[in-house]
């Protein structure tokens, strides 16, 4: 997996000459090419600088940057006026906890999030222990979920802020937010929620959820990377100091020059999940329980996360006595990752599998499928097949393998220290 980038896309080509069947889709996904229709307008006669007061040029970014506010706004159920337009879901996540915990910490200086959140909460959250914040990181159950009695037992007379995300982007389970932000309110606490990875996949209400603060980023949900929002409650009025300072676009919260092109974007992305989420879910729902299904079918296989409260898309699969890396090397021909795109860098089993209890070889040897909008019934069956040959054919290469199908029960093994 170390091998220089153009040496793996080299040896990945002899494996699989062809570009593999994209299964990463929580990573990022293609933009729809509706999408970048929209989006070159913006890159090619209308340039201008949206904050141009005085001509034509500028008017018409201003206008395509408003319409975009109002496609974000709708899929969410806010007023436009609360979405504020950011680089992607880290900054989005950057802004909500930082601009959030220094504006209130005069209130108290106590914040709680989950242990299974995505490091640009979790980095986020610590950077703010080293500014003498102090934070709780809830444990969750082992299907991922937190409970609402454990955020209760959590919460301290100095607890200024909760940060809990929609989705996960490991396993794809949805935690309760509504119960969440109802518990937050009646103790004037504030809730941020990271819904990167929800948007066109779980309904979001923000007139009904009491969620103050959510981040949304493009590129999860079709549209392009480098874009993001955060949603910020008018009603009540939830102040942030801002990180960014400039001109002051975005209302003081968030100077710097729109990216018109990238904001209609994400603009169009958004309203097409609005449009086509319902139809959607149904389709990608059938193809991921049958992905499920075929995979269930090879011998010591775990699924990870809760299959109830979880996102259609996502498939999340321990394959017992097989090593994931060598695994994913194995399965060139479909592209997915052993946990997050950002840490499967680094060889660590995933803190994600951990958090829920899983030991490290079942971290060790999981891989996330998740499929979306062009995946098709060939894809899955494609996969389903292809697993079962490679998972087979490293299990016949593992003495682990050999000593469990002989009935030796390994967890009473000493291995010798090393
Ligand atoms: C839950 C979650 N939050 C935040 C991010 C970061 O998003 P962005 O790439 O837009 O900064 C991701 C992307 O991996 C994510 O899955
Ligand atoms: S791309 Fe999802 S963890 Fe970074």
């Amino acid at each position: 997996m170390n091998a220089p980038l153009d040496k793996k896309i080299e040896q990945s080509f002899v494996t699989a000459p062809h570009f593999p069947i994209y299964m990463d889709y929580s990573a990022t996904t293609p933009v729809d090419p509706r999408v970048a229709d929209k989006m070159i307008p913006f890159l090619r006669e209308q340039f201008g600088n949206p904050a141009s007061r005085s001509h034509m040029y500028g008017w018409s970014a201003e206008a395509a940057i408003e319409e975009a506010r109002g496609h974000v706004a709708a899929l969410v159920g806010a007023d436009p006026r609360e979405i504020i337009w950011t680089s992607g879901a880290t900054e989005s996540n950057n802004l909500a906890l930082k601009g959030a915990a220094n504006f209130y910490k005069t209130k108290g200086k106590h914040i709680i999030t989950v242990k299974t959140e995505h490091k640009a909460v979790l980095d986020t959250v610590r950077e703010l222990e080293r500014q003498g914040f102090e934070a709780t990181y809830l444990e969750p159950q082992d299907n991922g979920l937190i409970t609402i009695e454990q955020l209760a037992a959590a919460i301290r007379p100095d607890t200024i802020l909760v940060s809990v995300m929609l989705v996960n982007n490991e396993i794809g389970v949805i935690q309760p937010i509504d119960a969440i932000g109802e518990l937050c309110r009646s103790k004037g606490i504030i809730f941020h929620c990271d819904a990167a990875q929800a948007t066109g996949k779980v309904h979001i209400d923000l007139e009904k959820t009491k969620c103050d603060l959510m981040t949304f980023t493009a590129h999860k949900t079709y549209g392009p990377k480098g874009v993001g929002a955060l949603y910020v409650r008018r009603k009540p009025r939830i102040r942030l100091e801002a990180q960014m300072h400039g001109g002051g676009h975005e209302r003081g919260l968030r100077s710097g020059t729109l990216p018109t092109h990238q904001i209609a974007g994400m603009g169009e992305a958004f309203r097409l999940a609005k449009i086509e989420m319902d139809a959607e879910l149904v389709r990608v729902k059938a193809l991921r329980d049958r992905l499920a299904k075929g995979l269930m079918e090879i011998e010591e296989v775990y699924i990870n996360g809760d299959m109830e409260h979880r996102v259609p898309h996502n498939l999340n699969v321990s394959f017992n006595y097989v090593e994931g890396e060598s695994l994913i090397m194995a399965i060139k021909d479909i592209a997915v990752s052993s946990g997050s795109a950002c840490t499967s860098a680094s060889l660590e089993p995933s803190y994600v599998l951990r958090a829920l209890g899983r030991s490290d070889e079942l971290a060790h040897s999981s891989i996330r499928f998740t499929i979306g909008r062009f995946t098709t019934e060939e894809d899955i069956d494609f996969t389903i097949d292809l697993l079962k040959s490679k998972v087979g054919k490293l299990r016949e290469l593992s003495p682990l393998w050999d000593m469990y199908k002989d009935g030796i029960d390994i967890s009473t093994i000493q291995w010798a220290a090393h």
